[in-house]
């Protein structure tokens, strides 16, 4: 299992750059794409996957932030928070390990809905929510569990002004994919 010890155990004190222009990452243009782009990265997937996309919940539950996540959350790191891991699967592949944490005071009103999400995307819920802020993107790069680095992304999503906040890592697998220039 892929799965980034990296993003949530503190001993790994991992590195995140705001990006003032695309042009200073170092990615490969491929991945200047997928990482930089501020659109549903779910959208993504199913077109690339033509369609054979899936959502497969590794875990969901209540627990603590690691502590640069309670940092980009501006919370105390003792908080609970809702975490939630998934893989996002292209033709039954895992192309994407994506975390999210949501503290407990942005599950209200009509955001409790973020609890029962199951194997929805939770971008189909965040990009159909006309109160949704995105902040900026924060990109680093990741050693895997398995031993291979991989790109990764992260950013504040809002709803109705709560915060939560998306980690997303691509796999090896998604280099297999050639995407066209949709
Ligand atoms: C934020 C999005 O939602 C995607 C789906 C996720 C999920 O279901 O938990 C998490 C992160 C994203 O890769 C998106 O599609 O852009």
């Amino acid at each position: 299992m892929i799965v980034p010890a990296a993003l949530s155990q503190n001993r790994f004190n991992t590195r995140w750059y705001t990006l003032k222009r695309p042009a200073t990452t170092d990615a490969p243009l491929i991945w200047r794409r997928w990482l930089l782009d501020r659109g549903s990265l779910t959208q993504h997937l199913v077109q690339a996957s033509q369609g054979q996309f899936s959502v497969e919940v590794v875990r969901q539950l209540w627990g603590r932030p690691s502590r640069s996540e309670a940092r980009a959350l501006n919370i105390d790191p003792r908080q609970r928070v809702l975490i939630r891991e998934v893989r996002l699967l292209g033709h039954g592949q895992p192309w994407v390990f994506a975390r999210t944490i949501i503290p407990a005071s942005t599950l209200t009103g009509k955001q409790r809905k973020l609890k029962g999400l199951g194997c929805r995307s939770l971008g189909s819920v965040l990009f159909r929510d006309p109160t949704m802020k995105r902040g900026p993107l924060q990109i680093s790069r990741l050693m895997l569990n398995c031993g291979d680095t991989a790109w990764a992304r992260r950013s504040l999503f809002y709803l109705a002004n709560k915060p939560l906040l998306v980690t997303e890592v691509f796999l090896p697998a998604l280099q297999q994919v050639h995407y066209g220039n949709k």
